[in-house]
């Protein structure tokens, strides 16, 4: 009882099988999906792809333009397909990524080997440490992704490197720390396929591993499901911090076991699994992400609790119709875009380098593209915007009057829809004392600190040194100073200042800078941003962000797998206590330097509504190492254009 899929656009298939023409792998179109998953359910592919190997694969994503869809999938056991199908192009791998060749301290293995296979062959090997894999059902592709764990160890324990193939077709090999693994999760680069994986173990009897591998797959027979139609846990178990209940407790108490709707069902053997006892669609009420089910295809993902975050973002971006970063390209008929830039902050030269970068990009898109500099008079602004009439207004600026909500008052006004953030959401987003108390109402962590008024400034330190002092409402680190033990500047900052008569006060954290890119609901990937010490620079000061050689961007950001993976939810959870739309970028400070080995301390400095787009630009460069490029990320930004109020 599935629903019929949206029906394909056959020009656009045919375009795409053209593309691939010449592949060794097997190309399907609209191949059923459903009966390849482990839950049953689920509508067609609108093209699978079966690279015949890595080479293949490589090449099939090198000649796939960035906007088409590709989605990624393993053994299907962790995946709830759309009723709707996928689409775009669908990867599987299969035999030509299955080799499994043991070394003295480890396997080196294909990501379409199943996990269970896995941990035999290490057994056999004579290889300790893989016998979690034995309780496992989903591929070693699936395994890295989600940084599979069960029975005490997990991938991240014992993985050496991944080989990925990105989605613009490059090999690349990531060691453990940079693929930024948490519970569940890890930061693999949005598109990448994972091919081959080395994963570390150590010489003992095979008997005994034998014997581990038994024990663990008797307490998998005896405490879950696994002979029904399933995708193994439904929900992530929650923060230990928050509770010590599991998610099955959690279910359990709400009195959910042996729940029955519409086919699918709660286990009454182990509650935090959904089985379809036989004739559930992806839709069904009882079925989990039912709410995404029912718009198009999408594979359920994880959840990291029971209760209100049913709707956790994913880690990168994945590909669907509704909030896809990039539409087809082919399909798409060009429309008119105006570029706000310049204005009259102190972000002036920014935005005018944000803005050449974005029109040139736009115009390389098929956008018909005009500039506008937005001077001081608003009428002339006005009066250029309704002569043109564009259909989009891509807003370019940065700082006051162009990421505050005044020009985004102006265009809800004219009812022209624009990028980025509403009235509301960059009001709060620019004064960073409105920002903080979102902020913190939404429980997330902000430095000590408090607004004070600078004529007070040069009487007494407001916070004991090293605090820094910043305007309330300027961007790019234009006017903070960090005020250190023993140095009495505050006269002459305040002497100098020109922000306005109020200032925000903060504790100053050591550590370093770390910043996190939004599009949408997805955080991107974690930047580590140091500012380069041979230019001058002691922090990330408005020349460290704007000149090249200013600093240096080391990401994914080599911290704390942990942190990584907080620093993403924090991104998500900024942005959405300010209410923003389309892409953000939040700013951290980050306190490694007590920790020991442990996680360390994340503070939000703040939320840039309106991120830098220039060539050096944090966002770019996260979202090109997600796999998006710079066109694709213009793109994203025009098609999600919209007057916000
Ligand atoms: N502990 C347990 O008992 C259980 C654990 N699991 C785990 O769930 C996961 C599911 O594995 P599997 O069935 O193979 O995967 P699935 O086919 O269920 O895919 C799940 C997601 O993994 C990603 N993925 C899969 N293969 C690759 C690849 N080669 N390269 C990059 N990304 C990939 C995709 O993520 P994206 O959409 O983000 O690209 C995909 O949506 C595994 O980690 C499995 O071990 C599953 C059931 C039970
Ligand atoms: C199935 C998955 O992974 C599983 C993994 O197989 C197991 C075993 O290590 O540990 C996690 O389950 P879990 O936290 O629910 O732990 P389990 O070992 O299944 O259960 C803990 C204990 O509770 C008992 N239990 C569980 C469920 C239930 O309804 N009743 C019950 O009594 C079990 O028998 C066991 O004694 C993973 N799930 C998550 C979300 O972390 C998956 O990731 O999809």
């Amino acid at each position: 009882m599935t629903t019929p899929p949206a029906p394909s656009d056959a020009s656009w298939t045919a375009e795409v099988r053209a593309m691939l023409a010449g592949l060794r792998g097997r190309l399907t179109q609209g191949a059923p999906l459903g009966p390849r998953t482990w839950f049953r359910v689920g509508g067609p592919a609108e093209i699978l792809l079966q690279p015949a190997d890595t080479q293949d694969l490589a090449d099939a994503l090198h000649r796939l333009p960035p906007d088409v869809p590709v989605t990624v999938l393993g053994a299907c056991s962790n995946v709830i397909i759309r009723d709707g199908g996928i689409d775009g192009v669908v990867i599987r791998l299969g035999g030509g990524f299955a080799d499994i060749v043991a070394e003295p301290d480890g396997l080196v293995v294909g990501a379409a080997c199943l996990d269970m296979v896995v941990a035999e062959r290490a057994a056999e090997a004579g290889l300790k440490g893989l016998e979690f894999l034995a309780g496992i059902p989903g591929s070693i592709g699936g395994a890295v992704a989600m940084n599979a764990g069960a029975h005490g160890s997990d991938v991240a324990t014992v993985l050496d490197w991944a080989d990925i193939i990105t989605r613009d077709g490059n090999s690349v090999r990531l060691s453990g720390p940079a693929l930024g693994f948490g519970y569940r999760r890890s930061a693999l680069p949005a598109g990448a396929v994972v091919v081959r994986a080395r994963l570390r173990a150590a010489p003992a009897a095979p008997a005994d591993i034998r014997q581990a591998i038994a024990a663990i797959r008797q307490s998998r027979e005896e405490s879950q499901p696994t002979r029904a139609r399933t995708g193994g846990s439904t929900f992530r178990n929650p923060d230990p911090s928050v509770t010590d209940r599991k998610a099955w407790e959690l279910i359990d108490s709400a009195g959910c076991r042996g729940l029955t709707m519409d086919g699918a069902q709660v286990s009454t053997k182990h509650c935090n699994f959904i089985l379809n006892t036989g004739d559930a669609t992806a839709a069904a009420p009882g079925t989990p992400g039912r709410e995404r089910a029912q718009a198009g295809a999408r594979p359920y993902r994880r959840h990291a609790g029971v209760g209100n975050q049913a709707d956790r973002p994913s880690r990168h971006p994945i590909p669907d119709r509704d909030s896809h970063w990039g539409r087809r390209t082919v399909m798409t008929r060009p429309r008119t875009i105006t570029v706000l830039t310049g204005g009259l902050s102190a972000e002036r030269t920014v935005s005018l380098s944000s803005g050449a970068g974005i029109s040139a990009a736009l115009r390389e898109e098929g956008f018909d593209v005009r500039v506008l500099d937005a001077g001081p008079d608003l009428g002339a602004i006005v009066a250029d915007l309704t002569a043109h009439r564009p259909d989009v207004v891509f807003n370019a600026l940065h700082g006051r009057f162009g990421e505050d909500g005044s020009i985004q008052g102006v265009l809800d006004w004219m009812n022209i829809p624009y990028t980025h953030s509403g009235v509301r959401a960059s009001a709060m987003a620019m004064d960073k004392a409105a920002a903080r108390s979102a902020f913190r109402a939404a429980g997330l962590p902000v430095a000590q600190g408090g607004v004070i008024a600078i004529a007070d400034f040069p009487a007494a330190d407001p916070l004991p040194a090293p605090y820094v002092i910043k305007p309330l409402n300027e961007g790019s680190s234009v006017g903070v100073e960090i005020v250190r033990p023993g140095t009495n500047r505050r006269a002459a900052i305040a002497d100098a200042w020109t922000y306005g008569p109020l200032a925000l006060v903060e504790e100053f954290i050591p550590g370093r800078e770390l910043t996190v890119g939004v599009m949408g609901d997805r955080a991107l990937t974690v930047t580590d941003i140091t500012p380069n010490p041979d230019a001058g620079h002691e922090f990330y000061d408005y020349a460290a962000k704007y000149q090249n050689g200013g600093s240096r961007h080391i990401l994914p950001a080599r911290i704390h797998p942990d942190a990584f993976a907080q620093a993403l939810d924090l991104a998500v959870a900024a942005h959405r206590a300010l209410g923003c739309a389309g892409a953000s970028r939040t700013d951290f400070r980050y306190d490694d330097t007590q920790c020991g080995d442990g996680p360390g301390r994340l503070v939000i400095l703040e939320v840039n509504t309106q991120p830098g787009m220039t060539p050096t630009s944090l966002l770019p460069e996260q979202a090109g190492a997600c796999g998006i490029p710079y066109g694709a990320l213009c793109r994203w930004m025009v098609e999600h254009a919209a007057c916000r109020t």
